[in-house]
């Protein structure tokens, strides 16, 4: 039976989709997927269709499996019989949240939406040598493999400077999209049926090395000495189970077998994830926890497929339809990234190297991927503000405001790493980017700086469970600690970000915060509590026109319902790398002491501690849900008293907490010598390892590498 057809995440337009569908979760897992950007002629993973995952184990032969396999008690809900059940098509269209992948927010900041394309020429450029291309060069420099056939693009100059000629927002612009992508379809229908004839030999292959007899597998290799545990997981089981488990869990009144929890099911099935997909438990567990299970299993297939690459066009230097008429008599198959973006161009297919071409050298376009561009939208700058971009590093952000400023007003693009400001130094140059001042501080030494902002970018370090497709070994790399220690580092950035802001200005009086990451201690926690400590900020419309509202409950906890105004973006809903973005607006000034509070050299000191990793204490999720509307007067005023120190008693055990383990940490016992104990966990006694200006303070999430 043929796979089921269909684009590949890599060729599908980026941003709203369309609505779920079983083909996008019934997918043979990639087991190679290419994660170095590199554009390759497209193998399409083709979802196996559901008949193909029932022929290998639907739920009759689950059951006869799984009874087999229950003399091993490896794996609980499955050695029970499962009930016949409708088929899996009928259930995805009944599970909950699926309808709302498409994304709905309104537009209500039209700026945002405008037009980016400025009017200056492609005269201004730089001659650059290896240093100044900063790190995107070298990423991608290598990423793309040629193509050898040169039959897919149409390189007729005239015909395609026609199609550009007039305003880019027209339907000249689809009409290039169909005459560049018509060859590439055509081949690749070509390719399709080569690739669905390899893929059944393959499958049958694994079949013969693997398949022996699938109800004999221990899926724990706990069979001491037995043939199971030297054999490879047999990645079609554990497909076809964890398919049938999700399904059970999607329809649990009507499915479950009455012998077995939910929280059995769930355990059963994070244990095949992380068999199948190789996430630790940990990670797994939490990701899981953000979807209806159905949406969670698409979101681990999307995490196997590189997102597709994204150009975006430097209009400081020239204009998209001119870059894509270059680009495409260069040999690259590309189209507008979607409506959303004016600057954004999705390539499908280079017989160039993106990172190298004269273009690139030129500063005409950057790397960037798509969600990258999102936090810069929400921020707005405009013409002749001054602006702070407080985690620049390599600069994708900074030089996108510069941009939509047209080299007017002023940014300061800061990032505590001098490593990572080389790239930024680069890109500044490459793109002509000239309102820019670089520095070099800890963002928590901000407003201390320099204040009075009209608008401030933290583009916070994170964990990158956003950008899993990119950097696989998130799935094993992050602990509970990182999850304590970033989000500890994100809330006092944050609070250094709303504290720089001048909540006067005419023009702006915004913050954007955003992560590249989908858990909720990084994002709606933080978001939380910078709205409990800054009653004078509010959550505002990010005007972006697609994404999904952040969380206003999960699990126990409850968070402002202003919360909703946050957009949460998915690589299986959007075909974007996941992120959060929260706008907020401050209204009033943040009291001197609030301020000084967090300037003071031992909260510096004890910040750096923890952002050095040595955090452990919980933090609270827990909220105030009324934060903001109690704080206000009748007049609007907030009643600036309402605002949280950094020294409460929350943050005074975090704190101690957080120092006794550093002790440990150095072998140090913090009960046996009080007064040394005591000594050491004075603030303001560490200093070894302790650094306000370099890099010691930064998060070390994946995240920080992922975006530009
Ligand atoms: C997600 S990356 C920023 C990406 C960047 N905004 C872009 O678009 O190219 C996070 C950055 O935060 C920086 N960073 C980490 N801790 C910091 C701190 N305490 N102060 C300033 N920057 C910090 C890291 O060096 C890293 O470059």
């Amino acid at each position: 039976m043929a796979p089921a057809r269909g684009p590949s995440r890599r060729m599908q337009k980026q941003g709203p989709p369309a609505p779920l569908d079983e083909s996008r979760i019934g997918g043979k897992r990639k087991l190679a997927a290419p994660t170095n950007g590199a554009i390759k002629k497209q193998k399409k993973g083709g979802a196996p269709s559901v008949a193909k995952a029932k022929f290998n184990g639907g739920p009759k032969h689950a059951a006869n499996s799984a009874g087999k396999a229950s003399t091993k008690g490896s794996f609980k809900p499955q050695q029970k019989p499962v009930k016949p059940v409708k088929p899996l098509m009928a259930d995805v269209e009944d599970v909950d949240g699926l309808s709302e992948l498409s994304g709905g927010a309104v537009v209500d900041d039209v700026d945002v939406m405008e037009d980016e394309l400025s009017d200056v020429e492609a005269t201004d450029v730089l001659d650059l040598d290896d240093d100044e291309l900063g790190s995107d060069a070298d990423d991608f420099a290598n990423a793309l493999s040629v193509s050898e056939d040169n039959d897919v693009v149409d390189s007729d100059q005239e015909v395609q400077k026609g199609v550009w000629s007039e305003d880019e927002d027209s339907d000249a612009e689809e009409a290039l999209t169909a005459a560049n992508i018509a060859g590439l379809s055509q081949r690749l229908d070509q390719q399709q049926a080569q690739a669905d004839a390899e893929a059944e030999a393959e499958l049958a292959d694994d079949a013969l090395q693997t398949n022996i007899a699938p109800a004999d597998l221990d899926m724990d290799g706990d069979e001491e000495g037995g043939r199971a545990s030297k054999l490879a997981p047999d990645l079609q089981l554990l497909r076809t189970r964890i398919t049938e488990t999700v399904r059970v869990l999607s329809n649990f009144k009507e499915l479950r077998d009455p012998a077995w929890s939910r929280a059995e099911y769930t355990q059963a099935v994070l244990k095949d994830v992380c068999a199948y997909y190789g996430y630790s438990p940990y990670l797994a567990e939490k990701l899981f926890s953000l979807f209806p299970p159905l949406e969670a299993l698409a979101f681990f297939d999307a995490n196997e497929t590189p997102r597709p690459m994204v150009i975006r066009t430097n209009t400081l230097r020239t204009h998209r339809r001119d870059l894509a008429h270059t680009l495409i008599n260069r040999g690259v198959s590309l189209e507008p990234v979607g409506k959303w973006s004016k600057v954004g161009l999705q390539v499908y297919e280079s017989q160039v190297p993106l990172g190298a071409t004269p273009e690139y050298l030129a500063g005409h376009y950057i790397l960037q991927a798509a969600s990258s561009f999102l936090p810069v939208m929400a921020l707005a700058p405009q013409e002749h503000e001054r602006c702070l971009d407080m985690a620049a590093a390599p600069g994708g952000k900074t030089t996108h405001m510069a941009a939509l400023m047209k080299n007017t007003g002023c940014i300061f693009a800061n990032d505590a790493s001098k490593d990572r400001s080389r790239g930024l130094i680069g890109n500044i140059h490459r793109l002509g980017v000239k309102n820019t001042i670089v520095c070099n501080y800890s963002a928590l030494e901000f407003p201390r700086v320099m204040g009075g902002f009209d608008r401030v970018l933290l583009d916070a370090p994170c964990s990158g469970t956003g950008v899993i497709a990119k950097d696989p070994s998130v799935k094993t790399n992050k602990t509970s600690d990182d999850f304590l220690r970033l989000p500890h580092l994100q809330k006092q950035l944050l609070l250094s970000a709303i504290d720089s802001v001048d909540h006067a200005s005419k023009t702006g009086g915004y913050i954007v915060y955003s992560t590249c990451s989908v858990t909720v201690e990084e994002n709606e926690q933080v978001v939380q509590y910078a709205l409990n400590k800054r009653p004078n900020v509010r959550l505002v419309s990010t005007g972006l026109i697609f994404g999904k509202e952040g969380f206003t409950k999960y699990q126990s906890k409850r968070f402002h319902p202003s919360m909703k105004e946050t957009r949460r973006y998915y690589p299986h809903a959007f075909n974007v790398d996941g992120f959060f973005v929260a706008k907020f607006k401050k209204v009033a000034a943040t009291p001197a002491d609030a301020v000084k509070a967090q300037g003071t050299p031992a909260e510096q000191a004890r910040v750096s501690n923890v952002a050095n990793g040595v955090a452990n204490g919980v933090v609270s999720g827990e909220v105030d849900a009324d934060v903001g509307a109690d704080d206000e007067g009748e007049d609007g005023v907030v009643k600036l008293n309402a605002f949280g120190g950094w020294d409460d008693e929350e943050d005074a055990k975090y704190i101690e907490r957080s120092l006794k383990k550093q002790l440990r940490r150095k072998g140090i016992d913090p009960k046996s010598s009080k007064s040394k104990a005591v000594r050491a966990l004075d603030p303001k006694k560490v200093t070894g390892d302790v650094s306000l200006n370099g890099s010691e303070g930064q998060g070390k999430g994946a995240g920080e590498n992922k975006t530009e």
